[in-house]
């Protein structure tokens, strides 16, 4: 790199000859500027061409820009005794902006909750999927291609499959995280610091498309499945090396469960199975699939393999198609009667049961992308000069930032009492007590999730309506963030169960 002068790169101001500064590096756009994609007229403005144009740059670009290689190596230089100002965060970095990471991650802030033991955990699960997740979520929320089977088995290496599953003894003798958390000490908090921070990157589908099928459709089978079936299924898929998806809406039926029509005809010892399911995460590209069926004996659910009368085809959805939604056909699928999880006829209450942890899950990621917009529009309305000034001098601007603080901070410290609960819950009991209240949250975090981003497309303009650019976070969760209200129990459901569940509890005599 040379060292330049701003009277050397003054010279450069011509087509054939373009310099320009940004944040005190020179770069050379001779033979870029034809190839610009915001046309080479704006290189060669008055005040640009040959001259620092680092507010300009910074006020039509993401900052990530300068790192792709392709233009990282259109610098030929740096300013005599500059001093750069604008550094990418190091990877696994806490944000300094205000309200940017919740307040048990920001400075001079405490919590009840969480232990130098979580601190730690964060700090390498954050580096972690900055490092090796976040340029594969980039791509294949682009690309719409599933996960590689090379970052599947990178995040087996550190467990997270497993650990995504929960505290539990399926974390016995497995090293998590490099060995920061010991299986026996790893709890709610450090699974919600995992979903939180894997939702960072404004990639939705791609969010999904990380195993969530796994995450859903696996504890029926460690819960319910013969020991056979689980010592078969449960370390191929907790090693990435099979997927497997939850299959249980269709078409016919979503919150209603009880109106599914797959059905399950018993002959001998196999069950030979017929019927569809819709809207299935994962289900592209799953090996197996945890399937809600009706029996004559009621509703069962029965582990099917991929394989003969099993077919797969992705459904065209809102988000990324990285995500593996599927429409499944099972067409006469033979089935040993041995892969049935649970009782034949119970299949409402291991449904029921592996719901609180999953809605949950979703909430934590809601979370994760949630605060994330928070940042994006702080940074933004503090950088954004519109009439002369920063947007944020605008009072109907900060009344949008208050409100979407107060929202996510609420969001925040709800879901952390509630993981605190299930910290100190049986299983059971978590079922009893918190089925309701999980309900409420979930319902919650979506709709502040939903204002958010409809506050954030405003705040951002028709920068929020482009893939790609300044405001491409929030296109991405304005887009998406719709999917919280609606996986794993639609918003309006939920809520109401909530209510429903708080009723049922009511003392007889309470009266007014
Ligand atoms: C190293 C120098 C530069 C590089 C590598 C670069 C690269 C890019 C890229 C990749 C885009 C597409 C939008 C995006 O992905 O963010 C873009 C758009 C644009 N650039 Fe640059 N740019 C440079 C310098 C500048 C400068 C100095 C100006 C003007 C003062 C400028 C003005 C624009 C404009 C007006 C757009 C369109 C913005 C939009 O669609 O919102 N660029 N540039």
């Amino acid at each position: 790199m040379r060292t330049l002068t701003f009277e050397e790169v003054k010279k450069h101001n011509s087509d054939d000859d373009l310099w320009i500064v940004i944040d005190s590096k020179v770069f050379d756009l001779s033979n870029f500027a034809d190839l610009h994609p915001g046309g080479p007229n704006v290189l060669y403005a008055e005040g640009v061409a040959g001259r620092d144009a680092t507010d300009a740059f910074f006020g039509l670009h993401r900052h990530e820009v300068l790192l792709r290689p392709q233009y990282a190596r259109l610098q030929i230089g740096v300013i005599e005794g500059g001093v750069e100002n604008i550094r990418a965060p190091a990877p696994g970095s806490l944000s300094r902006v205000p309200y940017a990471e919740p307040s048990w991650l920001s400075e001079g802030f405490l919590s009840p909750y969480y232990s130098n033991n979580h601190r730690a955990f964060q700090r390498t699960v954050r580096k972690f999927f900055e490092e090796v997740v976040r340029p594969e979520a980039i791509k294949c929320e682009e690309n719409g291609k599933r996960i590689s089977q090379e970052v599947v088995d990178r995040m087996s290496d550190v467990e997270i499959i497993a650990m995504r599953l929960g505290p539990g003894k399926h974390l016995q003798g497995r090293t998590l995280m490099g060995g920061i958390v010991k299986p026996e000490e790893f709890d709610y908090f450090h699974e919600l610091i995992l979903n939180t921070e894997l939702s960072r990157f404004g990639t939705r589908g791609f969010v999904d498309g990380m195993l969530n099928g796994a995450v859903i459709g696996l504890p029926p089978i460690w819960n319910y499945g013969s020991p056979e079936l689980q010592a078969r299924i449960i370390p191929q898929v907790l090693s990435g090396k099979k997927y497997l998806a939850l299959a249980i809406t269709e078409a016919f039926a979503g919150s209603d469960v009880s109106g599914l029509q797959t059905t399950a005809v018993r002959v001998g010892d196999h069950w030979i199975i017929t019927g569809t399911k819709k809207w299935i995460t994962n289900g592209t590209f799953a090996d197996y699939f945890t399937t809600g069926c009706k029996t004559d004996k009621g509703l069962t659910v029965i582990l099917i393999e991929r394989g003969e009368g099993v077919s797969t085809k992705p459904i065209k959805t809102a988000y990324s198609s990285t995500a593996g939604t599927a429409y499944v056909v099972f067409d006469k699928v033979r089935v040993p009667v041995s892969n049935t999880l649970g009782e034949i006829g119970n299949g409402l209450s291991v449904i029921l049961s592996n719901f609180n942890h999953e809605r949950w899950m979703v909430t934590g990621c809601s979370v994760g992308a949630q605060r994330v917009i928070v940042e994006e529009c702080l940074k933004w309305a503090n950088q954004r000069i519109v009439f002369g000034k920063p947007l944020s001098s605008q009072a109907v601007i900060r009344n949008k930032l208050g409100k979407m603080i107060m929202r996510i901070e609420a969001c925040q410290n709800w879901l952390e009492i509630v993981t605190h609960q299930m910290n100190n819950m049986t299983y059971n009991e978590m079922s009893s007590k918190m089925a309701g209240q999980i309900g409420l949250l979930k319902q919650f975090v979506s709709r502040c999730g939903r204002e958010t981003a409809e506050d954030a497309t405003q705040i951002f303009g028709g920068r929020a309506l482009t893939v790609t650019g300044m405001g491409k976070l929030v296109e991405n969760y304005h887009r998406t963030s719709g999917y919280d209200a609606i996986l794993a129990g639609a918003e309006d459901v939920l809520g109401d169960l909530g209510v429903r569940q708080a009723m049922k509890k009511m003392p007889k005599d309470a009266l007014l």
